[in-house]
């Protein structure tokens, strides 16, 4: 038998499952501790015909924490996912050099939005958000642009650039929550965590 003590639960609550194969979401759970395993999910992340871009990041960080919480009963499951939108250009990940240099090309000398759509699902119980950050962009010119495509760093990211990386230095301003442009909204995340009960427990301390 399990002892309990008053406001302690009766068992350790279980880890966290993120729904994801993001380095930088697995970066903010292992800095901020909290326990987690990761189940990747399989999901196909192609927009929807005129999707807007809030909507395309909601629906697919609800699909993946779906996906994987049907596969986890009664666990809890985060999910999230990021675009960069600007005018009605809706910026996933690069899918070659030249399209990550159309992408900042695009960006560059003025602002852009970032959408970060996430989602934290236990079976029916399910509560997501999109959150919005606006970065602006320092002017580049093209041989700047293919200097940093060489790097590498933008080939895996929204919009093709980091902020958290070689990026930061083409960034004028950020209005908006950094960790959103990095791809998982944090603030929001630990209101969630707290409103849940879910926080302190994962630490071993009483809700
Ligand atoms: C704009 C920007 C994006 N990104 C990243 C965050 C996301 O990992 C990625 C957008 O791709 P996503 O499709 O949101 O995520 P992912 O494919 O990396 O992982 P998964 O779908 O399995 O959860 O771009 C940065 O790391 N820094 C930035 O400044």
């Amino acid at each position: 038998m399990t002892e309990t003590q008053p406001g302690l639960p009766a068992m350790p609550q279980q880890p966290l499952i993120l729904a994801s194969s993001s380095p930088r979401r697995r970066h903010w759970l292992e800095a901020m501790r909290i326990p987690f395993e990761i189940q990747v999910p399989e999901v196909d992340e192609t927009p929807l015909l005129d999707e807007e871009p809030g909507d395309l990041v909601l629906r697919l960080a609800e699909l993946k924490a779906e996906v994987v919480a049907r596969r986890n009963p009664d666990r809890w499951v985060m999910a999230a996912d990021t675009t960069v939108a600007v005018d009605h250009h809706t910026l996933n990940k690069p899918v070659d050099v030249e399209d990550a240099v159309r992408m900042l090309t695009l960006i560059q000398d003025r602002a852009h939005q970032v959408h970060t759509g996430f989602c934290l699902q236990r079976n029916d119980d399910t509560h997501s958000f999109v959150d919005t950050a606006q970065v602006v962009f320092r002017p580049l010119t093209e041989a700047q642009i293919r200097w940093y495509i060489a790097t590498r760093e933008p080939m895996d990211k929204a919009g093709s650039y980091a902020i958290q990386g070689i990026g930061a230095l083409f960034i004028e301003g950020v209005e908006g929550s950094f960790s959103t442009v990095m791809g998982l909204p944090v603030e929001r995340m630990g209101d969630l965590f707290l409103q849940l009960g879910l926080l302190w427990p994962w630490m071993g301390l009483p809700r």
